[in-house]
């Protein structure tokens, strides 16, 4: 029996994510939370005949609580998303007490779940959820991770593509690693598999163009939101991938995600040869396993071009990790 739990299920990225969900057949008890309309989307989904048994809960009658209740993997794509000319820091002022109160949540009726996140500013809402769980004692570092699948989702897209073997996207495996906005993103395009053969000039744009995908989507829906439903994609890859390895599944494909670096301290200490110790949160390839991070795997050789993404990656990663740290130390829980 698996039970899975999304928090925002009625949003832009909730509902097809939820639909997602709902096709897997590792899940058997799908439970949707939102604000607003939860129960209308578990209705509608509750009519697909895959196994999975679909509940909807509001904020009344403890409909949180409920909803989170011996889960074992919570997905979060609850808050608000950004409009043109925002960045997702310009987010974490809503989007922080809503990831706080949800990890309350957590805390009490489900601290075993894997905990995935993927409400923005991601590089800052991790290290809230790691906070509010070390406050209540809960905390293990195995179990949480923020949704950087996106990213390497859009790296193997645009890579095949400027490899002019756009139908082979699937084939590229692209390591991007690093935070969740534009500069912390760091794409390892020198380690593409398949490789290309590209200038660095275009290595360059390419690189660019991983980092700031999200913003392309933003000024594409004009007003209306950012990624949804690729999000919606990448969010259940990696659910299911946790869900997989949860299982004892030996994985085909090398996940990653944004955690905190104990969650490993042997691969850790390859990765801050590499990038130093100035951050406690880095996205890094996974071995996940029945626990969740069974291992931090290695980053790889790492050339010159990236070795400088890397400095400014971190740079800007410090501030976003102590903001989310500050708000959970003068938050009263
Ligand atoms: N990690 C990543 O790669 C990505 C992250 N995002 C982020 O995901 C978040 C959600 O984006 P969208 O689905 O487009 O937004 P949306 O506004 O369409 O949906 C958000 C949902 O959260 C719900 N919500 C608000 N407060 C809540 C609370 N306290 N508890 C439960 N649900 C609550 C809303 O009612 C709404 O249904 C945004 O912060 C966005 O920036 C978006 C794309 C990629
Ligand atoms: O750009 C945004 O705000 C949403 C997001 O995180 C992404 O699409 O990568």
């Amino acid at each position: 029996m698996v039970k899975a739990t999304v928090i925002g299920a009625a949003g832009g990225i909730g509902q097809p994510l939820s639909l997602l969900l709902k096709q897997s057949t590792l899940i058997t008890d799908l439970a949707l939370y939102d604000v607003v309309n939860a129960p209308g989307v578990a209705a509608d989904i509750s009519h697909i005949n895959t196994p999975a048994v679909v509940n909807g809960y509001l904020p009344k009658d403890d409909g949180l609580a409920k909803a989170l209740k011996n889960a074992d993997i919570v997905v979060i794509p609850a808050g608000v998303p950004r409009k043109p000319g925002m960045t997702r820091d310009d987010l974490f002022n809503i989007n922080a007490g809503i990831v706080r109160d949800i990890a309350v949540g957590i805390a009490e009726h489900s601290p075993k779940a894997f905990v995935l996140v993927i409400s923005n500013p991601v590089n800052s809402t991790v290290p809230i959820v790691a906070e509010v769980l070390k406050k209540k004692g809960v905390f293990d570092p195995k179990r949480l991770f923020g949704v950087t699948t996106l990213d390497i989702v859009r790296a193997s897209t645009f890579i095949s593509e400027a490899a002019g073997k756009p139908t082979e996207s699937l084939k590229y495996k692209i390591p991007v690693i690093g935070g969740h906005s534009g500069v912390t993103i760091v794409p390892l395009i020198s380690q593409s598999q398949p490789s290309i053969d590209v200038s660095q000039e275009k290595i360059e744009q390419l690189t660019n163009r991983i980092q700031f995908g999200g913003d392309e989507v933003v000024k594409a829906k004009d007003g209306a939101g950012s990624a949804t439903l690729s999000m919606a994609y990448a969010g259940a890859r990696f659910a299911i991938a946790v869900l997989e390895a949860a299982s004892g599944k030996k994985l085909e494909t090398t996940e990653q995600a944004y955690v905190h670096l104990s969650a490993d301290s042997n691969g850790a200490k390859e990765v801050t040869s590499v990038i130093g110790n100035d951050t406690p949160y880095f996205s890094v390839p996974l071995e996940l396993g029945p626990n969740g991070v069974e291992k931090i795997l290695p980053l790889g050789k790492v050339n010159e071009y990236e070795q400088g993404l890397i400095k400014k990656a971190v740079a800007d990663l410090g501030g976003n990790i102590s903001k989310g740290v500050a708000f959970i130390e003068s938050s009263k829980l």
